[in-house]
């Protein structure tokens, strides 16, 4: 009888449990050191430890499938039974396994090494995507600069790695198949664990399509403005204008586009680097805010382990990453770090993902995930939100100003709005791109277009020049060339805007409809229910489906845009006004570059 077997099955999984951590363990010390210091060797260990792994995990699996788990009554048993039952790309065959890994890998050693000569000194070949090419798409109003480190980054990246990510998708595919998923797409979807998924994110993109019609009309008059006929009236926005190598996000362009230009705009960076900002200084600044709320503070290993600036002796995979060693005490992050405002906000996201990993470590090794992998990306996002108000920042001595009036706060709100609404788009098709060409729609001989194509139509951006199937933009991003989904920043991006309206009226901070306490002002430090809530669903970690988590910090059990659409309610209004004054086309047409 089922019981029995239940019992028993309860003794086995303390043994697969305990052999998982340890599984885990040693292959994020072989990750981590691959990912830290891109040798030869160390790419070999990495690979030999992750077959021995998967083998391992293949054996667990047999296992685990021979029990009569869906009949099991205790929730927790049956649940971490359903999640053993899914074997990942290790159900490949070990030389198949052996290949997948190994063409992930050289890719980001691709991307990890690649360096470009200067547009001023074609002498001067060094130059990283951190922090050179950064640096330049962020700061430098040379068109011909911008364009040169966009299609330079682009024929020496994505050209190269074209075959190899050939490869990756149809191994990809195989293990999915072997995972009884149609192909890798559903199999990154069955994290979210609900049947129309896809279609909920269609309807948050249809909900929030119009505020992104005007930021982007906006911009592109501004832009117009600086640049002159550079950029077209009506058409798509010239991508390498945006102040971001994938034009993902546009922070970097409101220096000349805010809505109040007269009134006083203090660079975070400039003050960052004036009050002698460094990297660790920069992570302790946001521990002290998880601390104020009553969050954990970063383990001493941690500060020991992680790498928080760029080795100048060896390749490093530069790309931020938080990192959990699967033993209840090592995590770690891994950044390049530069004193920007940007880094100051991408620390807050890191750490956010430590924060996470510390709550959740005492639950059983199957569910130390986020409830869903947009919430991961999120926790560190909801920090920041309250980092980034004017109240925060003056109150952390980072803007001299004494006061605010509604014209610096509208200019702050336009200054997250270009990290945020701006992304959506962006945040959408890279996964749209992706699932159509695991599921065979989109073929190999169309992959580039395809991208352009999803491009122009979601995000109305264009490339600076004509493009062909010889080149294959979509592996300048480090995420296509990882295999790291990217669905999860869409969502939180969505979600992170609930938890923020949730946390905020926990802490008295916001009040619907109360104009003394709007969304966008709200400031959680230091204030402890806002906290301990936020911990509760945290220390969840996957042990219940998502909507259960999110019910928990908020009453609610769907995503919904509301929480972002009320939190820039004031900004959309001034931009709609301010575009209809300017009698700008909301939109764009058909671009005239091309791609065949
Ligand atoms: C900072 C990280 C590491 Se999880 C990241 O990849 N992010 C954070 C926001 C979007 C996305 C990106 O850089 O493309
Ligand atoms: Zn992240």
């Amino acid at each position: 009888p089922v019981e029995n077997e239940e019992i028993e099955a309860q003794n086995f999984l303390k043994t697969i449990n305990s052999k998982t951590e340890e599984n885990q363990h040693s292959l994020a010390l072989a990750e981590w050191a691959y990912n830290s210091n891109i040798t030869e060797e160390n790419l070999r260990n990495q690979l030999a430890v992750a077959a021995e792994v998967a083998k391992d995990e293949k054996e667990i699996w047999k296992k685990v499938i021979q029990y009569n788990w869906r009949q099991f009554l205790d929730y927790s048993t049956k649940r971490q039974f359903s999640k053993y039952a899914i074997l990942g790309s290790s159900a490949l065959s070990e030389d198949k396994f052996r290949q997948l890994r190994k063409t992930i890998s050289d890719m980001k050693a691709i991307y990890a090494k690649a360096k470009l000569c200067d547009f001023k000194d074609p002498k001067k070949c060094d130059l990283a995507l951190e922090p050179e090419l950064t640096q330049i798409l962020a700061t430098s109003r040379n068109p011909d600069e911008l364009k040169h480190v966009w299609l330079e980054w682009r024929n020496t990246v994505g050209v190269k790695c074209r075959n190899l990510y050939n490869d990756y998708v149809n191994l990809s595919n195989e293990a999915a198949r072997l995972n009884n998923f149609s192909d890798t797409s559903e199999y990154w979807l069955n994290d979210y664990e609900v049947s129309d998924f896809k279609q909920q994110v269609q309807n948050l993109w249809e909900q929030l399509r119009p505020l992104y019609l005007q930021i982007h009309a906006y911009v592109r008059f501004k832009l117009r403005e600086k640049y002159g006929d550079v950029v077209s009236e009506k058409g798509p926005i010239p991508i390498h204008l945006l102040g971001n190598m994938w034009g993902q996000t546009w922070s970097n362009v409101a220096d000349f586009a805010l809505p109040y230009s007269g009134v006083e705009d203090e660079d975070l960076t400039a003050e960052l680097i004036r009050q002698n900002y460094t990297a660790v200084k920069i992570f302790k600044t946001a521990e002290e805010f998880f601390k104020s709320i009553n969050l954990t503070e970063m383990p001493q290993t941690f500060w020991e382990r992680s790498i928080i600036t760029k080795p100048a002796d060896r390749d490093m995979v530069c790309h931020a990453s938080a990192w959990d060693f699967s033993d209840t005490k090592d995590f770690r992050i891994k950044q390049c770090t530069e004193v920007t405002k940007e880094h100051f906000v991408i620390v807050h996201h890191e750490m956010g993902h430590v924060e996470y990993f510390l709550e959740y470590k005492d639950q059983p090794v199957k569910f130390r995930e986020g409830a869903n992998d947009g919430f991961h990306e999120a926790v560190g996002d909801l920090i920041a939100l309250s980092v980034r108000s004017t109240k925060h920042l003056r109150k952390i001595g980072l803007l001299k100003s004494k006061t605010d009036n509604s014209q610096t706060i509208l200019n702050n709100l336009f200054k997250v709005g270009l990290d945020k609404i701006t992304f959506l788009p962006f945040g959408y098709l890279m996964d749209l791109w992706r699932w159509d060409i695991f599921s065979g729609k989109t073929k190999p001989e169309n992959y580039n277009c395809k991208w352009w194509e999803l491009r122009e139509k979601y995000q109305g951006v264009e490339p600076p020049v004509d493009r062909s199937e010889e080149d294959f933009d979509p592996a300048a991003k480090y995420h296509i060339i990882a295999d790291v989904p990217y669905l999860r920043y869409f969502i939180s991006f969505v979600i992170q805007f609930q938890f923020h309206r949730a946390v905020c009226e926990k802490a008295g901070q916001y009040e619907h409809n109360n104009p003394d306490k709007p969304l966008h002002e709200c400031d959680i430090y230091q204030n402890t229910d806002a906290g301990n809530a936020l911990k509760k669903m945290l220390s969840m970690g996957s042990s219940k489906p998502w909507p259960d988590a999110m019910e928990v910090l908020t009453g609610q059990r769907t995503m919904d845009a509301s929480g972002l659409l009320e939190y820039f309610k004031p900004l959309q209004n001034w931009l709609e006004e301010e575009n209809k004054k300017n009698g700008v086309f909301i939109g764009w047409e058909p671009s005239k570059k091309v791609c065949k």
